[in-house]
């Protein structure tokens, strides 16, 4: 079997760094080369929290390390404005790219679709690769038949660069996909302090809190007559995010156009 090629974007990041353990123990993916803000020309054994034994190149800029190395996949695990660039680069050198980072906008999915289209090439963005996430997500959406009045919850660490989290925005999307849009709470309820009642998409509440200590929690909140049910998940560690990188690395080898959920790919 041949291995899978892998340009890893943000190798020295919190899950870039996970990333590189998994592809490391994972026998049909090879590392070609990774892409950081510095660091040019320098191996990836020589970076901070990389596995010693990591021989790939390092470059500092997408375009160059496209052009120079051969690969099957980009894994982009940056920051919002990078990942956006980095997918449409790789799709517009035909190469399949699996996003993890966050902050992609609906208008951003749209274009990027339009472009894995006309490229005929495979991406996936997920915003949440752990699995318990995801289940999360599939029983939030099939609960808000039952019971449409919600509220969401997530919980990050106090170095996130985006609000709310793309997990929250997901489910809230997969929510809006079977439940009514629907005003919450009083009709005449006011803010007085600006934000108390947190960001809202489509009648939906949701709240972001930032603090260090936290990893990645998310609650969904269900208000009913007499009873209220959450649905909770927490990631304790960033491992919790490989078994679902390395799917999505698998999967995308065989899919064309753009897949946004790693709950389209799971069976
Ligand atoms: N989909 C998922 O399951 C998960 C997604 N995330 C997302 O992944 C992204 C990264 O998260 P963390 O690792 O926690 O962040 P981090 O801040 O620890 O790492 C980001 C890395 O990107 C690097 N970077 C910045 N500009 C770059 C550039 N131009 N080229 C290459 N690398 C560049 C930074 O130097 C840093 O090492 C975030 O968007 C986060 O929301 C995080 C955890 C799970
Ligand atoms: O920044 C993080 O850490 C995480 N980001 C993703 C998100 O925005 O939902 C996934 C997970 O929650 C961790």
């Amino acid at each position: 079997m041949n291995k899978i090629k892998i340009i890893l974007a943000g190798p020295r990041g919190k899950m870039g760094q996970e990333a590189l353990k998994m592809i490391e123990e994972t026998q049909h993916f090879e590392l070609v080369a990774a892409v950081d803000s510095k660091n040019d020309g320098l191996q990836v054994k020589d970076l901070s929290g990389a596995p010693e034994s990591m021989e790939a190149p390092v470059y500092d800029d997408m375009e160059n390390c496209i052009q120079a190395v051969e690969a099957d996949v980009v894994v982009d695990l940056t920051r919002p404005d990078i990942g956006k660039k980095h997918l449409e680069l790789a799709l517009n050198h035909g190469i399949r790219t699996v996003i993890g980072t966050t902050g992609f906008s609906n208008d951003d999915l749209k274009r990027l679709t339009a472009l894995a289209e006309e490229k005929s090439t495979g991406a996936i963005i997920a915003p949440n690769f752990a699995i318990g996430a995801i289940l999360m997500m599939k029983f939030a959406k099939e609960a808000s038949k039952y019971l449409p009045d919600i509220e969401i919850i997530e919980k990050h660490h106090d170095q996130k660069l985006d609000a709310p989290s793309g997990t929250a925005l997901k489910t809230a999307q997969l929510i809006t996909e079977v439940r009514e849009e629907k005003s919450q709470g009083h009709p005449d309820e006011k803010e007085d302090l600006e934000g108390a009642r947190g960001a809202e998409l489509e009648g939906i509440r949701i709240h972001s809190v930032r603090l260090p200590g936290l990893v990645a929690h998310q609650e969904v909140i269900f208000g009913g007559v007499g009873q209220v049910l959450t649905i909770r998940h927490d990631s304790i560690n960033r491992t919790s995010f490989m078994p679902g990188v390395r799917l999505a690395v698998e999967s995308v080898m065989n899919i064309e156009g753009l897949v946004y959920g790693l709950e389209n790919i799971m069976e």
